[in-house]
């Protein structure tokens, strides 16, 4: 039994080699953090699985797809080289007292990258950049990564008039890929 603050703990040195499965009533103002955590840390990850709950909207936005309100960041961040997929939901009756929110639980088992060679810090900064403005065309809310978005938008194929939203996995891992190489040359 560890008493200590979640988001303060090296969880892989703590299970260095270990089998770890991750199930988790995570409390809900660390709860993305942690997560976010988990999906970027190096892969194959320290972890086998994670079991977790969260509040409904959160879990819909881990495994949503493109094209929808809820595809964001933690869409992308979650399915580039993992699979997600809600379990069941959890009503607000189900606890005493019942709180304000729905939750649902999720599992999470990691697999090979769509592609390969992509830095996880990477692909955090370009879905930031992306999303962070989602109602603006890529050619205007990437301008927080780079001055050259159009050049970046070709390299990865991406038509520059196009909304985060409607862009789907493979694209950002085209696009963290194509940053990288901008970076590297510069
Ligand atoms: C949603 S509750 C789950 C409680 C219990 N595990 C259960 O399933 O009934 C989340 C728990 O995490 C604790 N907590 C909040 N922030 C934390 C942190 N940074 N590190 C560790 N525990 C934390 C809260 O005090 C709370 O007890």
């Amino acid at each position: 039994m560890i008493a200590d603050d979640a988001m303060a703990l090296d969880e892989k040195a703590l299970f260095a080699g270990r089998p770890v499965k991750i199930v988790s009533n995570l409390p809900y103002n660390v709860g993305t953090a942690l997560f976010v955590r988990w999906m970027t840390t190096d892969w194959q990850p320290w972890w086998q699985s994670l079991t977790l709950m969260f509040q409904r909207e959160v879990a819909e936005r881990i495994v949503a797809q493109p094209d929808s309100k809820a595809y964001g960041r933690l869409s992308v961040l979650s399915q580039w080289r993992a699979d997600p997929r809600i379990l069941f939901n959890v009503p607000a009756s189900a606890f005493t007292p019942p709180p304000k929110v729905a939750s649902a639980i999720i599992h999470v088992t990691p697999r090979a990258p769509r592609m390969e060679g992509i830095d996880p810090k990477s692909m955090e900064r370009v879905t930031e950049a992306a999303f962070g403005q989602r109602r603006k065309m890529l050619r205007a809310s990437l301008k927080t990564l780079t001055p050259k978005t159009e050049e970046l938008l070709e390299r990865a194929g991406i038509t520059p008039t196009q909304r985060a939203e409607t862009v789907n996995i493979d694209g950002f891992c085209k696009l963290a890929l194509a940053w990288q190489a901008m970076n590297d040359k510069a």
